[in-house]
């Protein structure tokens, strides 16, 4: 057996990037893209990308040198996950929603050579250009991506996109790859909790992650998927490549209102969408009327923040057919699926929805998945109540964080990496997350899991959307303070309403002390709530010294999952109060 030499019949470095030239042979006369009144094919597709790639190498662009990106989904947006890889380059896409400041700390940080900008972001994208000269730094060559529908003229620089498509060499040759472990993109985290870090991806890790997602969501043939989840948040967790592999249409919008999906959804007859729980809130602001037009139940995948699951209810009341995913930029995206079973259909919807909204088991592309104790590493029991740390290991995990060695070393513990999340895993295995280990709350020596006051919040009838974080407390240390947003702004949201119904759906000690009623939540671009903002807000209104109470302190220790050491009390002692 050991003779049986690897050939090159036998052995191709695995890429997502394989799968446009395959669809441009056996998909090529089938819709690849919509955007407005353009319309391409996978053979158009396919050259397009050649053409961009032979342009890329004509400005100087060499292997493993980075292209970034600042667009909404757009075709050229779509194009660039092949074209730039095709070139040997690494992509990078960039955060619409950040500010100049950070844009430019990724220019910097990541040392792009070619900067694609979107004629809606250009003065985003000079204001980050100038930091970068005001710092001295290299500065990359600009190119405008112009709207490919109505075309506006505005410009920063010379190159612009189109031009640099039809001046490309469709027969060009073009580098092949060598190993599959080579970058092929590169994706700055959200920051939700720290400075965003730069993680690297494989062309190997990116093809599993893409088929294994491919399989999680049982996407078949011919889909019809419409672009809401931002391409810039984990290269739209692979389905820019999925689609490829699929032969499936790519239906481009820029902005992810509610009329945009629900005529896009008409007129293209979409079967599959990505979004962020908190799109919910636009699909059901689109209302029943809206959705009993849907021809078909749109499949959707959700993830990125944790779904109540009184919203998943009421949006899989209105025809959508939700999956539920749980994952990370290091992960490639999704890491877990709370794969269906044909057993629960029989159950009533708010059951469905309460083991819906739980993360699930491990995608395939992952050799394994587990919750353990943060310090000693033992796998806590099934027992759907002892909490740990989320952690993943398999070829779905980024190759790194870019020159970031001490990250590096804080993530990757032995063989696992450390997602940061405390979750439990219950008695049939699935994992559900109950909190970020920044944001467990320590009130009198317990544990209290944010996500566990906001699923109780969102049963309230009065509120539309929740979050809850520490507010300091003179005796408790931290006690839970909940912000609401009410689902009818005339009527309003009452506060001791709220407390009442905390009091009666949870443990006494879970209970907010401070129920604050805000017009929205703040949440960043890819739909996290900022729970730092909430932090600062809630230690303004944190209670000035109360006279001490007894507490009396057991003496058993439990361990929390700990962010690499960073929370400040992961071992804790279980506190009873007299
Ligand atoms: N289905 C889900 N349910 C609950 N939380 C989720 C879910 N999916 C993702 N998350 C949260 O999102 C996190 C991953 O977010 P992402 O990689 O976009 O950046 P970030 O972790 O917010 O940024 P940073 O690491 O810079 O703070 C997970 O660690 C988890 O806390």
């Amino acid at each position: 057996m050991e003779q049986l030499p690897k050939r090159p019949a036998n052995y191709v470095p695995l890429s997502p990037v394989g799968f446009l030239p395959r669809a441009n042979a056996v998909y090529g006369d089938r819709t690849s893209v919509i955007y407005g009144r353009v319309r391409f094919t996978w053979s158009q597709t396919y050259a397009r990308c050649r053409r961009l790639a032979s342009s890329l190498l004509s400005l100087g662009v060499r292997n493993h040198d980075v292209v970034s990106v600042l667009a909404p989904n757009v075709p050229a947006m779509y194009e660039m996950h092949f074209a730039v890889p095709m070139a040997g380059a690494v992509l990078n896409t960039i955060n619409t929603r950040l500010d100049a400041r950070a844009v430019a700390g990724i220019l910097r940080h990541s040392e792009a050579k070619v900067f694609f900008v979107d004629y809606q972001y250009v003065r985003l994208a000079s204001d980050a250009l100038q930091i970068v000269a005001d710092e001295g730094r290299h500065v990359p060559l600009v190119a405008v991506i112009d709207d490919i529908d109505v075309p506006t003229g505005v410009r920063l620089g010379e190159l612009e996109y189109e031009g640099l498509v039809a001046r490309g060499d469709p027969a060009a040759e073009l580098p092949s790859l060598a190993d599959e472990w080579d970058a092929v993109t590169l994706n700055y985290t959200s920051g939700t909790t720290s400075a965003p870090k730069g993680v690297v991806y494989s062309h190997r890790g990116a093809y599993l992650s893409t088929m294994s997602l491919l399989m999680s969501w049982v996407v078949g043939d011919e889909p019809v998927y419409l672009w809401t989840l931002p391409m810039f948040h984990c290269n739209g967790w692979t389905f820019t490549w999925g689609m490829a592999a699929r032969g499936g249409v790519n239906v481009c919008i820029r902005d992810a209102r509610a009329a945009d999906i629900y005529r896009a959804i008409a007129r293209h007859g979409v079967t599959h969408l990505c979004c962020a729980p908190v799109v919910f809130n636009i699909l059901l602001e689109g209302g029943e009327a809206a959705a009993k037009q849907l021809a078909a139940p749109v499949h959707v995948l959700t993830g990125g923040a944790p779904p109540p699951a009184a919203l998943l209810e009421r949006v899989e009341r209105i025809g959508f057919r939700v999956t539920h995913a749980y994952g990370l930029t290091e992960a490639t995206g999704p890491a877990l699926a709370c794969e269906w079973r044909a057993q629960w259909d029989r159950l009533p919807l708010p059951e469905r929805a309460r083991l819906k909204s739980r993360q699930g088991v491990s995608v395939l592309s992952l050799a394994d998945a587990d919750v353990k104790d943060a310090k000693t590493m033992a796998r806590v029991p099934r027992d759907g109540k002892t909490v740990g740390e989320i952690v993943l290991r398999g070829s779905s995990i980024m190759k790194g964080y870019l020159n970031n060695p001490e990250a590096n070393s804080d993530a990757f513990k032995g063989e696992w990496f450390l997602t940061g999340d405390v979750g439990v895993v219950h008695a049939d295995g699935y994992i559900e997350i109950k909190d970020r280990s920044k944001d467990v709350i320590i009130s009198g020596g317990e544990n209290i899991c944010s996500k566990e006051v906001e699923e109780v919040l969102f049963q309230h009838p009065a509120v539309a959307d929740a979050a809850v974080v520490a507010m300091p407390h003179p005796h408790w240390g931290e006690t839970p303070c909940a912000f609401v947003v009410a689902r009818d702004k005339a009527a309003g949201v009452c506060e001791d309403d709220v407390v009442a119904f905390c009091r009666k759906h949870m443990a006494r000690f879970m209970v907010p002390k401070k129920v604050v009623v805000y017009d929205a939540i703040p949440r960043n671009g890819n739909g996290k709530v900022e729970k730092n903002l909430l932090r600062e807000a809630a230690k303004k209104l944190a209670p000035a010294a109360v006279p001490a109470q007894k507490t009396k302190v057991k003496t058993t220790t439990t361990t929390v999952g700990g962010r690499r050491g960073e929370h400040p009390v992961a071992h804790v002692m279980a506190v009873s109060r007299l």
